[in-house]
């Protein structure tokens, strides 16, 4: 027994690491890859806390090198996928009675061992699995997760701490339930932190949840359930269970105790779960709650008051850092003519100077893109470029899969500025520009907001104020995260909480308050000290 209002102090950032030639860090990280590399592993289902292996299996494999197999993992099919969802539920009674306090120590722990002990190990394995360099892998696998973990676990007490008003009489009270049934966590390949946050942000709040973890990215995210069961998870809170994607609709989306889908990825599958789950809405027993963040387009638009090299360093740590597979990456540009000779300059200068290659080799800018689905479908596009009419290659353009799936950082420029690549989410490393007139700012403007169907990030330069204001005002919706002077990409937990509307998904912001209380389902309890003993009111005493 014990009794305290106990605290969790607000949390800081993360720091990051450099991984800078002799340093201590950089020498540990290279040998864990050594390692990694040397040793090709197996990867169970984990359900109910113990591996499960079912025989059906596929391969993990290095992006820049695409001979090298990193693991082979088992897949699920619908035998694992019923027993993760029982186990689940049977998790769920335990878990949701444990105090808060014990929950969020399992997570407070988490952060604390991937700070420490697991750090080079999740962070190699990020940089083998998705290409990724030290620092992409750094802030992403180590100092993101780290983050979401410690900063959720504080938000859970602040909205614990909200309740209502309550008179001598009577005391009214919020229990933040977890949701009656199991929450579905369906993750992306591009970023470790947020396959780590899709899953831990709804358990944290007393939720059990069936992790599909996204192909490519299966052999990071084992290794992170493997940390979440040395911080203390409980068996069956969270089940790993790598599935094929079709399979996720015939055995998880038509059981009656779906209570939240917690999703990551593209719109096309997303606009497929979320109609999967209209068809079924009879059959649950709660209305699950549907959270998805999905693709976007971000632009960045420059005003001719902008300052040059800030405007070419965003636009090439936008659209080129981690091969521009970001939702949030700079994908389109709007450029003034005024501006154009100088900006053209600066920036074929920066891009010359870009290394593509193995990210084991430090000195690279850039690594491989994700697989050869993804390599095969940024190749058409710009096939499509170079017979189009409309726009020209003005960089790179070339695509090489002899060894791994290369493609060199491409800026595109074009005459329409509704030209397929100025719309469409191609995720990868290519920016299309488009050059507009000084005098049409305004309309340049408007095509901006209603070019593409996607509302994720954007970026505005200028250095006259009145001209921000205006851009701020006319782009209200087309961005979720809207950057003043800066790229569009790297938002930081606790500072840009993150998440688009429109075609990029239900913005309800990953990193924040917001995003855990669509993981309860509250309840109001109010307890009467001294309860009425007649019916009646004053007024009926008299006439
Ligand atoms: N808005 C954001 O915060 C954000 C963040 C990261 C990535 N993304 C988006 O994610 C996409 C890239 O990631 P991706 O390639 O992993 O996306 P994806 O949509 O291909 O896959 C996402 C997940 O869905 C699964 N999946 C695929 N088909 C399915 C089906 N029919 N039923 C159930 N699950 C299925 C995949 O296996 C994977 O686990 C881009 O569109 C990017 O913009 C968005
Ligand atoms: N939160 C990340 C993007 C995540 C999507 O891929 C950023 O802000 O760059």
């Amino acid at each position: 027994m014990y009794n305290g209002c106990f605290r969790i102090n607000k949390p800081q950032n993360e720091s990051i690491f450099t991984y800078e030639l002799g340093s201590q860090q950089r020498n540990e990280l290279k040998a864990k890859i050594a390692e990694l590399k040397e040793k090709e592993i197996e990867i169970p289902l984990i359900i109910d806390g113990k591996e499960v292996k079912t025989g059906n299996l596929g391969t993990c494999i290095i992006p820049h090198n695409h001979q090298h197999v990193l693991a082979r993992y088992h897949i699920a099919g619908e035998k694992e996928m019923n027993l993760a969802k029982d186990v689940a539920l049977k998790a769920k009674k335990t878990w949701e009675s444990m105090p808060w306090t014990h929950r969020a120590s399992i997570f407070l722990k988490a952060a604390e061992l991937l700070a420490g002990p697991w750090r080079t190990t999740i962070n190699a394995a990020t940089m083998l699995c998705q290409s990724k360099n030290p620092h992409q892998a750094e802030i992403d696998a180590v100092c993101e997760l780290i983050d979401f973990l410690r900063f959720n676990a504080f938000f859970m007490q602040e909205i614990y701490e909200e309740q209502p008003v309550s008179g001598t009489e009577f005391w009214n009270r919020i229990d933040y339930r977890p949701l009656e049934g199991f929450v579905l966590a369906i993750t992306p390949f591009n970023f470790t932190a947020i396959a780590g946050n899709l899953v831990t942000a709804p358990a944290m709040l007393g939720n059990v949840v069936n992790w599909k973890p996204a192909t490519a990215a299966i052999y990071s995210n084992y290794f992170l359930m493997k940390l979440l069961q040395e911080a203390g998870l409980p068996d069956g809170v969270i089940n790993f269970i790598p599935s094929m994607g079709s399979d996720i609709g015939k055995y998880m989306l038509n059981c009656e105790w779906l209570a939240g889908i917690h999703f990551t990825g593209s719109t096309e599958v997303f606009n497929s779960l979320w109609k999967e789950v209209a068809q079924n809405v009879e059959k649950y027993k709660s209305y699950p709650r549907i959270v998805g963040e999905t693709g976007g387009k971000g632009f960045i638009f420059a005003h001719n008051s902008s300052r040059v090299d800030a405007l070419v360093t965003a636009l090439i740590r936008g659209a080129f850092e981690y091969q521009g597979q970001k939702c949030s990456a700079a994908s389109r540009a709007y450029i003034p003519k005024s501006l154009w000779n100088v900006i053209k300059d600066k920036l074929l200068e920066a891009l010359e100077t870009i290394k593509v290659g193995d990210i084991e080799d430090f000195r690279n800018f850039m690594g491989a893109v994700i697989d050869y689905k993804s390599f095969e479908r940024i190749k058409k596009y710009l096939e499509y470029v170079k017979e189009s009419h409309e726009a020209q290659i003005f960089y790179g353009g070339k695509c090489d899969d002899s060894v791994g799936y290369f493609i060199e950082p491409t800026v595109i420029i074009t005459s329409n500025p509704r030209f397929k690549t100025m719309e469409e989410e191609l995720f990868g490393p290519v920016l299309t520009v488009y050059i507009y007139d000084d005098s049409a700012f305004d309309e340049t403007l408007e095509l901006c907001s209603t070019t593409s169907p996607y509302g994720l990030t954007g970026a505005v330069f200028a250095t006259d104020r009145q001209t921000i204001i205006k851009m701020e005002q006319r782009l209200s919706y087309t961005a979720g995260n809207f950057y003043i002077n800066d790229k569009p990409t790297g938002a930081v937990v606790g500072q840009q909480p993150f998440g688009g509307s429109r075609s990029s998904g239900t913005n309800d912001k990953a990193g924040s308050k917001l995003n855990l209380l669509r993981w309860v389902s509250p309840r109001t309890i109010k307890e009467t000290f001294d309860p009425a003993k007649s019916y009646g009111y004053p007024h009926m005493v008299g006439k």
